[in-house]
């Protein structure tokens, strides 16, 4: 059977890569050999395509519990096509799930729970979401089975970042945004992080570079369960952090520049002509915009770049839907020297 060799480093946005185009084999575990991890794909000409060294090996299936089913698959025993339909993602945050359910599925509240349980027994709690609200960006959830709490340890991209969803904002699905800027940050860099909740961003740039982070949030529980999470990964970090309590308004005026600024900017919040005054060579801007208006977006931050009397180069990234037509963006800013 095939399967794909890469380096270890690689291991995993690769495996993502081939999740994505429905290429990876989840009934086979991958086998690491020298450095490098074999990936299990299934047979099919695309393979070839992707640039990876294909081989032929014998990798060891998973027991029948452990292969991979999505949602969707397990409930199609208990609902109806139209139903399911209006399923939604969802997320796993450590031993919680935590899912959107529309009124049209609110009769099928108990499938849910026994569909999420079956494809991931490890759960303890599941919750339902509501909306993000307030300055903090916290959502609103409710618990529908299992333990009454909402705090877990979340493992990503090699580090370990407590949370407690009641009291804190938390995205597990910027893992690969992460992953991202933390292979563009060079070792001996200086960052600072405005906006940086319980340091899922500080955590994994430190896990794998030689940097200085100073981070800076305002919610008194996210600054705590922040402090907790460096204490948490103090074996895995190769990099320091600076965590700040306070107002990013108040306290980034007060703070030399930066080689390097990444702002998680919350939705409704505009930090850019602050955030770019702070950065000495790249400044990672995150906002909210209309497809129809990135152009501008993109010309509003040259001109900002202008008044600070800085040439510089910007790349617009989309990150992920955020609703229809409307995306959140990563403004990659490049500033030129002189
Ligand atoms: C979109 S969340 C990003 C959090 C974190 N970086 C992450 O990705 O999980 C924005 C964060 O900014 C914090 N925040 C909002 N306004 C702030 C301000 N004026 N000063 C400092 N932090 C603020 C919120 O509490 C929240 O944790």
């Amino acid at each position: 059977m095939p399967a794909v060799k890469v380096p270890r480093r690689e291991a995993e946005p690769v495996k993502r890569k081939l999740k994505k185009l429905g290429l990876y084999d989840g009934r086979r575990r991958p086998r690491r050999e020298n450095g490098y991890v074999l990936l299990p794909v299934i047979s099919d000409p695309r393979i070839e395509g992707l640039g990876y060294e294909v081989l032929r090996v014998e990798l060891p299936l998973r027991p029948e519990r452990q292969i991979y089913k999505n949602l969707e698959s397990v409930l199609a025993e208990r609902m109806s096509r139209e139903e399911l339909k209006h399923l939604r993602r969802y997320d796993v945050i450590g031993d919680i799930a935590v899912i959107q359910i529309p009124e049209e599925l609110e009769h099928r509240v108990e499938d849910i729970v026994w569909g999420l349980r079956k494809v991931h027994p490890f759960l303890k709690v599941i919750a339902r979401k509501g909306f993000h609200e307030g300055a903090f960006r916290i959502r609103d959830y409710s618990i529908i089975w299992g333990e009454e709490r909402l705090e877990t340890v979340h493992k990503e991209n090699g580090v370990r970042i407590k949370v407690d969803l009641s009291k804190v904002f938390f995205n597990p699905r910027m893992k690969g945004e992460r992953y991202r800027l933390a292979h563009l940050v060079r070792d001996g860099e200086r960052i600072l992080i405005p906006f940086a909740g319980v340091l899922p961003y500080a955590l994994v740039i430190a896990g794998y570079r030689k940097v200085k982070i100073t981070a800076v949030e305002l919610n008194r529980e996210a600054y705590e369960l922040g402090l907790e999470n460096i204490e948490l990964n103090r074996e895995r970090l190769r990099g320091e952090i600076e965590f700040i309590h306070g107002d990013v308004f108040e306290v980034l005026p007060e703070l030399p520049s930066y080689d390097r600024v990444i702002s998680p900017t919350p939705r409704g919040v505009d930090a850019l002509a602050l955030t770019l005054s702070k950065a000495e060579k790249w400044l990672h801007y995150y906002d909210f915009v209309h497809e129809g208006e990135i152009k501008r977006f993109r010309a509003r931050i040259l001109d900002e770049c202008l008044k600070l009397g800085r040439d510089c180069s910007v790349r617009v990234k989309k990150v992920s839907d955020f609703k229809p037509h409307v995306f959140k963006v990563c403004a990659d800013i490049e500033l030129k020297e002189g």
